[in-house]
């Protein structure tokens, strides 16, 4: 059988077989490279390796990798290991030593196997024609970049000065001062391929040096290295060139070497703006998991900048060695906002679901016109959208006024399933009012929080004789079945949840914060005049907030004050009259008819109900900025109990006997 050979008991091609031997060859030549550098590295060789499930574990901290005298890689490639091994392995092996022991200026310190960078730069040289000293600074740069080398004080990045530098395996005494023949066989034989990588990768790697360096520390150099190379990225380049002069002395660039690193967290602050110059990174929202990756030459961040609000995803790193330019809020401000605000795309699964695009409001004002959207978008941006002046497009109102939102879990992408993981914190009361405090999926059913609650309540009661139920403000009691889910987020407004054995039901009582508030609130009402409240309450109409002047209205028509006809009688006539007109734009007949002809009269930007709106969607999608909005509704304390209502009303105005 010709060409063919016994494995095992299968029959291979010769060829095959060469094939891997060469293979096992190259591996273990890798190996060896690596295996010098991993020793000083935390001793572990590690290969490149997915990206870790994103929504599991913990997420790293980005680590600072802004000062350039350090790695950017937490192991370097195997292309700079092994050059890095061919160069040492050479130097070792020349006539005139050029690795030997040195002091540092002023003999401070006296450091074994250095070389100065200038030596390194002039022997490198010689060993390639044509190669000139501006070009062997940077590929040194580059293995220092990797942690290949380092100056010995880690003071500086490369330079072809009369400073000192180490080879990393020498530094951490994990490699032999001698040489064997045949290492230095395979040095040379390695040689020109490995100079041409440090050739090709070293003025990425000057780059990358320059772009760490402070604003400050830029020299006209630097900023002349950083301008010609922002004028040929693709992303920038509908940009001016002096915006990229600008641009050239305060961008910055960010290492991120390991999959799982927070570049931000939804809800911060924005402080910036990014470019993925090359790996990738995930976009993370808060119960709906990765939305987006975002690749080489795509930006992010930008939506927290021009919106002054909090960032709308999470950014985590998905790849090994991901690199981003980042352009800090005041500069983004300064130079990019009037350019780069103008088109805001959002993509979840590869769709579109929000373009934003920026046009000319009135009196020169700005305003964002929706170019395209999924309802479910719309109402996202519409709860927490605070863009420029707040202005939203004619276009937006036909669509509040006539969209029909569905919960389309296929069109849509509702993760319900990841909603539902989502660990919430909530408190289960006994009967004595005292409460324990848990944290559970929001799909834990009643009978599991009713376990956890009686086992950290120290209630000796066998989990089928207890019962869960929500007391209302009103004493009105319901009972969960042990089957139910969401529980803590189906409670009405000032509902507490109660666990009690089945025969004590009855015992159970509303506690005095569910009537009324029992602390202060931070903005004391009596302290306002009522003019200064009557002010902001005819704001609302003003500025076409028709939420606002809903919520006014409904609460002014509430018996407990709609009752108090002493205080009424004192109204002037006229504005009696306007209340009246506005009541009855709340009257939901004929499909809110009133409130369809007040929003087609009043000219854009308004603010629509909110509620109305929501009533069609069967399970309101969790708002943007969720966490704010949750925190918001926590500590806003409300009196809902109808009976505490009139009780305070007649305490106002006494019923007539
Ligand atoms: N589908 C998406 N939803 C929200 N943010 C997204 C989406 N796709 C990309 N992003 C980016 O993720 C960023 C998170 O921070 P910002 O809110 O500042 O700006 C956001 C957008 O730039």
């Amino acid at each position: 059988m010709e060409g063919m050979v016994r494995h095992g008991s299968q029959i291979v091609p010769a060829q095959s077989v060469m094939l891997l031997t060469v293979y096992c060859l190259a591996l273990s030549l890798v190996y060896k490279w690596r295996r010098c550098l991993s020793a000083g590295l935390g001793g572990v060789v590690k290969s490149q390796s997915p990206s870790p499930p994103l929504t599991q574990g913990k997420r790293g901290l980005s680590p600072d990798t802004s000062d350039p005298t350090k790695p950017i890689t937490e192991m370097p490639s195997m292309e700079m290991a092994r050059a890095g091994w061919v160069l040492r392995t050479l130097l070792l092996n020349e006539q005139e030593q050029v690795l030997r022991e040195r002091k540092t200026a002023g003999g401070r310190m006296s450091v074994p196997m250095a070389a100065s960078g200038s030596e390194l730069v002039s022997w490198l040289i010689s060993l390639e024609a044509g190669l000139d000293r501006q070009r062997a600074t940077t590929m040194w740069q580059a293995l220092l970049e990797e942690g290949i080398i380092f100056h010995v004080t880690g003071e500086h990045e490369f330079r072809d000065k009369c400073v000192l530098y180490q080879f990393r395996s020498d530094r951490d005494g994990i490699a032999g001062g001698c040489t064997t023949p045949q290492d230095i066989a395979e040095a040379e034989e390695h040689l020109q391929e490995c100079l041409a990588d440090l050739a090709d990768r070293g003025p990425d790697a000057w780059l990358r040096m320059v772009l760490r360096k402070s604003s400050n520390d830029r020299t006209a150099d630097d900023l002349e290295i950083i301008y010609e190379e922002l004028l040929h990225m693709k992303p920038l380049s509908h940009l001016s060139n002096s915006m990229k002069r600008e641009l050239a002395s305060v961008i910055m660039f960010e290492a991120h070497p390991r999959p799982g690193s927070v570049v931000f967290e939804q809800g911060e602050e924005g402080r910036s703006w990014y470019l993925v110059l090359c790996g990738s990174v995930d976009v993370v929202i808060h119960g709906k998991g990765v939305v987006a990756t975002l690749h080489a030459g795509e930006d992010f961040g930008k939506l927290a900048l021009i919106n002054e609000a909090p960032r709308a995803a999470s950014i985590i790193v998905r790849e090994d060695n991901t690199h981003l330019l980042r352009v800090g809020k005041d500069d983004f401000n300064r130079i990019l906002r009037d350019v780069e605000a103008n088109t805001v795309r959002l993509k979840e699964h590869g769709k579109d679901v929000l373009i934003l695009e920026k046009s000319q409001g009135p009196h020169s004002s700005v305003k964002y016109v929706v170019m395209a959207c999924t309802p479910a978008r719309m109402v996202e941006h519409l709860l927490d959208s605070r863009l420029d002046s707040g202005s939203i497009d004619p276009a937006l109102d036909d669509f509040l006024l006539t969209h029909e939102l569905s919960n389309d879990a296929s069109s849509e992408g509702w993760e319900e399933a990841a909603l539902m993981h989502r660990l919430i914190i909530f408190r289960v009361y006994c009967a004595d009012h005292t409460y324990c405090t848990l944290r559970l999926p929001v799909s834990a059913t009643a009978e599991q929080i009713k376990v956890c609650a009686a086992d950290k309540l120290g209630l000796r009661v066998r989990p089928e004789d207890l019962i869960l139920a929500e007391l209302k403000s009103n004493g009105e009691r319901v009972n969960f079945r042990d089957v139910e889910v969401s529980v803590p987020t189906s409670l009405s407004l000032n509902g507490r949840i109660f666990v009690a054995p089945k025969d004590h039901l009855d015992a159970l009582t509303v506690i005095a914060e569910q009537e009324a508030p029992t602390e202060g609130v931070e903005l004391d009402l009596e302290d306002v005049s009522a003019k200064e409240m009557a002010y902001h309450m005819t704001i609302c109409k003003q500025y076409h907030n028709i939420n606002g002047m809903f919520a006014l209205v409904l609460g002014l028509s509430n018996m407990a004050v709609s009752r108090l006809s002493l205080t009424w009688d004192k109204l002037p006539s006229k504005s009696r009259k306007l209340y009246m007109q506005l009541e009855a734009t709340i009257d939901p007949s004929k499909n809110h008819r009133a409130y369809r002809g007040v929003v087609s009269s009043m000219d854009s930007p308004l603010v629509p109900f909110m509620p109305l709106l929501l009533k069609v969607i069967e399970d309101p999608p969790t708002p943007k900025n969720e966490s704010e909005v949750r925190a918001y509704v926590r500590c806003l304390r409300t009196i809902d109990n109808q009976r505490t209502l009139t009780s305070l009303s007649q305490k106002l105005e006494p019923r007539r006997s």
